[in-house]
């Protein structure tokens, strides 16, 4: 469904991807892995368009390297970048809002659902995003990326910086997405959530994969997991 080929890219004259290559199929839930500055957030944006990159980004049968992040994101494509990313003067259910995609067939996803996912977006419905709490903002940037219907949702680092309580509520989110056949890109740090949530793993080290395979492969892997999670 996503096919990554010989994927590189970079930030000037500085190369930071190296002939990545990866896919996701359909429904699966691909966990990336690896230590801070191995390159996952840079594989995320150039899927995105947000930074320049090389190769091929197949999606459906059809290249998005050269598209804008506009229409990667029509195509189907949604990204949750790390950055907490809502609208500081609406409120909650304006967020929501503004994340469904005019014009387009009605999103499998209701208000209510991500009410059901996320009780506390309820409770503070009619309050403004921007005195929301950080973990507050993240679920919000969660939903609000959901309600534009994604086929494939790229996530960044969900559970940075967030209470135990709110880890586990996102990992029952995440479980959420792969129930409904939501293909999901995970970058996740909490090697824990990673192997609970995921169908597979990728690891990457140095701007390269360095590791493919089962969330129970990985585990066994002692030498990956010391050399390129600090394990
Ligand atoms: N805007 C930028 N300009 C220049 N270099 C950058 C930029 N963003 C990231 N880099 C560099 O690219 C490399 C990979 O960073 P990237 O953020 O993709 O890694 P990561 O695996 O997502 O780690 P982290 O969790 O720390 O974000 C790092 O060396 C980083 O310093």
């Amino acid at each position: 469904m996503l096919q990554i080929q010989n994927l590189s890219a970079g930030y000037g004259k500085s190369r930071v991807l190296q002939d990545v290559s990866l896919q996701v199929g359909p429904g699966e839930l691909v966990a990336l892995l690896g230590r801070n500055g191995s390159g996952r957030s840079t594989l995320a944006k150039a899927i995105m368009g947000l930074v320049p990159a090389q190769g091929r980004v197949v999606w459906r049968g059809q290249q998005l390297l050269g598209r804008t992040t506009f229409e990667i994101a029509r195509a189907g494509l949604g990204y949750v970048p790390e950055s907490r990313d809502v609208f500081p003067d609406l409120t909650v259910t304006q967020n929501l809002l503004l994340g469904q995609k005019p014009g387009h067939a009605a999103s499998r996803w209701s208000m209510n659902d991500m009410f059901a996912l996320f009780p506390q977006l309820q409770q503070r419905a009619h309050v403004k995003a921007g005195v929301l709490s950080g973990g507050e903002q993240q679920m919000l940037t969660l939903c609000r990326t959901l309600m534009g219907n994604p086929e494939l949702i790229l996530i960044d680092e969900p559970t940075e910086g967030l209470a135990p309580q709110l880890v586990a509520q996102v990992a029952t989110f995440l479980g959420t997405l792969k129930a409904r056949g939501v293909s999901v890109l995970l970058i996740e740090q909490k090697l824990s959530i990673a192997l609970q949530v995921s169908n597979r793993c990728l690891v990457m080290g140095q701007g390269r994969v360095v590791f493919e395979g089962s969330p129970a492969t990985l585990l066994a892997n002692e030498v990956v997991c010391r050399e390129w999670l600090a394990l």
